[in-house]
């Protein structure tokens, strides 16, 4: 099986890199965020010590996490996002760590992870290689503010807890650019991919 991880800073396009492996490649893919928001959910050990830590303020109506108030917490404060990484992260690993497993004992092929700290979290010791997802941080944050309605201070929060473009190319194998038109991407991939398929029938 060979293991991809997908990164790159908030916007940058992996959730569209990693939907588009899972359709024209039969990749098996997994969502770092996706699981983090499995384990936040009530009853769940994470969100008890969420609360306790951050107190009801971050519990919404239905008795589920508010993720806006909790956002407002950690992006503004250097410490709190500490703790909630500590938390998390550990569990995140863990559960991909097993799904990885179960993927092998499917023999299949190609399986993808895709999250935007994987270089923090050495998700480099678990893949074959690492693809960092490029995008110019101006079509970024047009592409954010469209697609998701993000603010500008908002935007500069996420930035400020990511890598820096540098760090990402100097850990990442490949670098995919996605600034243009997604047929550009594609292309990349189609070739990153054939040159890996060939690597590993040898
Ligand atoms: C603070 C939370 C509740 C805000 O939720 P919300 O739905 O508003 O945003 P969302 O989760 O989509 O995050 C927005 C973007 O911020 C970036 N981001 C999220 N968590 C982190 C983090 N811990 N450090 C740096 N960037 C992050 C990602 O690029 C993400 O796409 C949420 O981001 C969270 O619980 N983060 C901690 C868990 C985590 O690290 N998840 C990411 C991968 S494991
Ligand atoms: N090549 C492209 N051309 C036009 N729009 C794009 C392109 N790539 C991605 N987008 C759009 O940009 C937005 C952000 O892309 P996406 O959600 O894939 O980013 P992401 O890196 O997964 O973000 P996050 O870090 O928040 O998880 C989406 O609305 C997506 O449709």
């Amino acid at each position: 099986m060979i293991i991809i991880g997908i990164t790159g800073g908030v916007g940058s396009g992996k959730s569209m890199v990693l939907r588009y492996l899972e359709r024209e490649h039969s990749a098996a893919i997994c969502k770092a965020d996706e699981v983090a928001k499995l384990l936040q959910q009530s009853g769940q050990p994470v969100f008890e010590a969420m609360v306790e830590h951050f107190g009801l303020g971050i519990v919404n109506e239905s008795g589920e996490l508010d993720r806006e108030q909790l956002r407002g917490f950690v992006f503004e404060d250097e410490q709190e996002m500490q703790f909630l990484n500590s938390l998390i992260h550990p569990k995140v690993k863990e559960y991909i760590l097993h799904e990885i497993e179960q993927q092998k004992n499917r023999h299949t092929k190609l399986f993808v992870v895709e999250a935007a700290l994987l270089i923090e979290e050495n998700y480099d010791a678990v893949c074959d290689e690492m693809w960092y997802i490029h995008t110019d941080e101006s079509i970024r944050r047009n592409r954010l503010k469209v697609s998701r309605g993000y603010t500008d201070s908002q935007i500069d929060a996420i930035i400020g807890k990511q890598q820096t473009e540098s760090v990402f190319r100097a850990k990442c194998q490949t670098t995919i650019e996605n600034g243009g038109d997604f047929e550009e991407t594609k292309a990349q991939i189609i070739e990153r991919i054939q040159i890996l398929e060939r690597k590993m029938e040898k």
